[in-house]
């Protein structure tokens, strides 16, 4: 392979030119890192329900032409000036929550929200206010600062997280987002620091990041783990990772009987912890008022619509229930992803069970119709196939 430090790389990349419609495959340029960017040969890529959000037209931060994907592994090609925290070769992982270490949200203790780069990130630019893609001519946006879409991206140093060579990257892509988010949610962002033993648990939607509730649920010695999906489908899935229940909202409930009442009356009282997953505000509010009162906790990690509100009757806050979410499950990249890809080198940490498609990049429109039939955890494309 030719030298291409400091050149221009041209190579394909799934572009979205406009909402609601499908990519199209483009030759695109990728322009070299400058200070504090790193330019990653995307191997692996995940599609997730957020990349469909975002295309949809849904998303107050989305615009258009952009280059999306936010679940990808790969190697990096080459470094801008000032990198330190990775080198040429290393095997990485893209992060949308970045970690700077530095910043008022990292120093905080508090959250993994990272205050450094945010304003251009959700602007669709790197942090100088450029983009590095270029196709006919015309700028294309990047994405939550990863565009994993692309078979080479450009991210900042601080979106960026090294791990061991020792895992297949198609495996590694998918810790970062849904597997992650999910399972942190339980282990991280629950309580203070992690759900607690003999905690009784609802899970809303039992996808890629309900499932990964489960297992964090699990790995904290949960009680009760009720998952709540109307997908039928789900029952089997939510049994294989550890949950002891499940409910069909739109077939288990008992005349007049709704699915707040049925989780209050299964958990003597409310549940301790709910978590959504679903990104449905109604479900939202179902989740808050399954909790106990005086210290149910129900976290949102679903992403709803523009213009969708949550609500509940503020009588529910003030007996004692309370409503967070969180972003990443919580996790912060850079320290904490290596922790997580030992836990599934240790068996821990489920990972592989997830993959139940694959897409070449151009089948990559097909990923997204196989997200939404139901059937599908995660679509691992390889972007190294065309
Ligand atoms: N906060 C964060 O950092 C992150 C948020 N997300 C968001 O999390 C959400 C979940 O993602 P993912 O797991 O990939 O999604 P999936 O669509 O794979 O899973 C959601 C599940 O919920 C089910 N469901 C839909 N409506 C209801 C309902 N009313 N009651 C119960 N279950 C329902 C779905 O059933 P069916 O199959 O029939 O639709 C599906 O089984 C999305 O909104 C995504 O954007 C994702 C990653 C990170
Ligand atoms: N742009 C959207 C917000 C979408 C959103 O909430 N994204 C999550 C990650 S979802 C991953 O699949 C997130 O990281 N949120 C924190 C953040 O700072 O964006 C909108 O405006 O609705
Ligand atoms: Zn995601
Ligand atoms: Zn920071």
């Amino acid at each position: 392979m030719p030298d291409t430090t400091g050149k221009t790389i041209t190579c394909k990349a799934a572009v979205a030119w406009e909402a609601g419609k499908d990519l199209t495959i483009e030759d695109v340029e990728v322009g070299p890192p400058r200070a504090h960017e790193v330019r990653i040969e995307i191997y692996y890529t995940g599609v997730c329900h957020t990349d469909a959000y975002t295309l949809s037209g849904k998303d107050p931060e989305g615009a258009f032409p952009i280059v999306l994907g936010h679940e990808g592994a790969g190697i990096v090609e080459s470094i801008g000036e000032g990198v330190e925290s990775v080198k040429v070769g290393d095997h990485v992982v893209a992060l949308y929550t970045p970690e700077c270490k530095e910043c008022k949200f990292c120093k905080s203790g508090k959250t993994n929200l990272c205050g450094k780069i945010r304003t251009t990130q959700g602007e669709g630019v790197m942090p100088d206010g450029t983009s590095r893609f270029k196709c006919k001519g015309k700028d294309l946006l990047h994405f939550m600062g990863t565009s994993t879409f692309s078979q080479f991206t450009v991210v900042a140093d601080i979106s960026v997280v090294p791990i061991t060579d020792k895992v297949p990257m198609d495996r590694t892509c998918l810790l970062g987002c849904g597997i992650t988010t999910g399972y942190g949610a339980a282990v991280i962002t629950a309580g203070h620091g992690g759900l607690e033993k003999g905690s009784n648990v609802a899970i809303f939607g039992a996808g890629c990041v309900g499932l990964s509730v489960i297992q964090g649920a699990v790995k904290n010695g949960a009680g009760k783990i009720i998952v709540v999906d109307v997908n039928e489908a789900k029952k089997s899935w939510a049994e294989k990772f550890g949950a002891t229940d499940f409910v069909n909202p739109a077939k288990d409930l008992k005349e007049g009987e709704n699915i707040t009442q049925r989780l209050v009356e299964m958990t003597d009282g409310g549940c301790d912890y709910t978590f959504d997953c679903t990104g449905n505000v109604h479900v939202m509010r179902s989740a808050l008022e399954a909790c106990h009162k005086g210290w149910g906790e129900s976290i949102i990690i679903g992403v709803a619509a523009a213009g969708q509100e949550i609500s509940t009757r503020p009588f529910q806050l003030v007996t004692g229930r309370r409503w967070k979410g969180c972003a990443f499950g919580g996790v912060k990249g850079r320290s904490q992803l290596p922790d997580l890809v030992q836990d599934y080198m240790d068996g821990k940490l489920k990972v592989d069970e997830f993959i139940t498609h694959r897409q070449s990049l151009s089948g990559i429109n097909q990923a997204f119709q196989d997200m939404k039939a139901g059937d599908c955890i995660r679509c691992v494309v390889d972007m190294r196939k065309l």
